[in-house]
């Protein structure tokens, strides 16, 4: 059997699956089957629970997620998550989208990784930029996850609403020190960029200084360079290979700058994300913050895109999403480097199929006809193959 690093330990661990709304169920249903898959090939065990967050649990309990679903995020090994939202609960507080915020506070999962790459070669095609332009494009986008003006002290009254943008010392540092540990795994180290507002912000003058303290300091190979987050925005469609490397940003800037980055590739349906609790191991190492008992970091898996209600209950959403953060969840939760591979693998066979002489398996959003049950099944034949190889 394979192992956690230890001859005697079976890989594997506790999953807690909260599906969420719309299509949320509907992909998550879909990439668990490659975890069966995963399961019975590798002989890996992963418990799983599923519960309620987002307008589901809104509708059963009355708030977007139960101090006991809070609990059980906090003691998992891993969360894998679909989607919370949906135009049926609006957006007077609680909504679907506060029990996912909740969720992410509590673990303390404050690096949300959103990696930017074609999924598959075929896909540069598709893209809105010219092919010359966004070929070869790759970067990790790292969010700040806990903090800034999604969280804090917020007043909201009748005529009067204040979010405060608030960063300390310590949430910079750590959001710092994951960039660093990211771009070291490298060799050479990868370029990174800050995305700031310091030419405005208080807050994003704070964070523009002490990313650069952390940096010479402790990461003194790593080229550090400041980057407007407005911009950012621009050259990220006039010149994205330029930040080939790792961008690190706040909360808003992150949230904003990712879902750009499905606009480059041409579809939210093919970008996956990972909020951890501390920064990746390298393979064959141990996490320095943030581990789980299953020896990786402790984190939550779920697609850049939301819960799309306008496709829901059609059989027509792309799991590709889903299956490469379960993928994410694999390599950082638990060291499963090569099974993470394999799934990625695995996507992009299916994607690239007709270019390679086979029939296409697209769904609508990449200009396909096939559902997401028939992807899916696809994705899950490669997965059988590559890991018989
Ligand atoms: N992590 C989350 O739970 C999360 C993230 C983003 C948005 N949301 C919520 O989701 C709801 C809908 O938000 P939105 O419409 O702004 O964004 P969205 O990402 O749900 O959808 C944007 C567009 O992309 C398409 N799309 C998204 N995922 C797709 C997939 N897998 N396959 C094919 N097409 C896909 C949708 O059909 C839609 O046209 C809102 O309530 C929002 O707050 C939740
Ligand atoms: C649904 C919402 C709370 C969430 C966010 O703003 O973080 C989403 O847009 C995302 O990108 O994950
Ligand atoms: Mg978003």
């Amino acid at each position: 059997m394979a192992t956690n690093g230890s001859a005697s330990k079976p890989k594997g661990g506790k999953l807690l699956v909260l599906p969420g709304d719309h299509i949320g169920p509907e992909v998550v249903h879909e990439a668990l089957k490659i975890l069966d898959i995963i399961e019975e090939t590798t002989g890996a065990k992963f418990e799983r629970e599923f519960d309620l967050c987002g307008g589901c649990s809104l509708d059963k309990h009355k708030d977007s997620v139960t101090e006991e679903v809070l609990k059980k995020s906090e003691e998992a090994d891993a969360v894998f998550f679909g989607s919370a939202g949906g135009p049926e609960w609006g957006h007077s507080q609680p909504n679907p989208e506060s029990g996912l915020l909740r969720i992410r506070l509590r673990m303390q999962i404050f690096a949300n990784l959103r990696p930017c790459n074609f999924a598959s070669k075929s896909l540069v095609h598709r893209s809105p930029i010219k092919e010359e332009i966004i070929k070869g494009v790759d970067f990790m986008l790292i969010r700040e996850n806990c903090g800034g003006a999604y969280y804090g002290n917020k007043i909201e009254e009748e005529d009067y609403a204040c979010d405060p943008w608030e960063y300390s010392r310590s949430e910079i540092e750590r959001m710092a020190r994951v960039a660093g540990a990211l771009a070291m795994q490298h060799d050479p180290p990868l370029p990174v960029w800050s995305a700031d507002k310091a030419n405005v912000l208080a807050s994003s003058r704070v964070w523009r200084r002490i990313v650069h303290e952390v940096f010479d300091k402790e990461f003194p190979k790593v080229t550090l360079r400041d980057q407007l987050a407005d911009s950012l925005a621009m050259l990220l469609i006039t010149k994205p290979t330029a930040f080939n490397g790792i961008i690190v940003t706040d909360n808003t800037f992150g949230d904003i700058l990712s879902d750009e980055s499905g606009g480059l590739t041409g579809s939210l349906g093919l970008l996956p994300s990972a909020s951890l609790a501390g920064a990746p191991a390298a393979p064959g190492t141990e996490p320095t913050q943030g581990r789980n008992n299953a020896g990786g970091v402790r984190g939550l898996y779920e697609p850049v895109h939301g819960s799309a209600p306008d496709i829901s209950g059609k059989g027509l959403a792309n799991p590709a999403a889903q299956v490469l953060s379960l993928a994410m969840m694999l390599r950082y939760s638990f060291n499963m480097h090569h099974e993470a591979d394999v799934v990625e693998q695995a996507v992009a066979k299916v994607l690239d199929s007709k270019e390679d002489g086979g029939l296409e398996v697209r769904t609508g959003d990449l200009g396909g006809k096939a559902g997401s049950k028939e992807m899916s099944e696809a994705i899950q034949g490669e997965v059988k193959r590559l890991l018989k190889d």
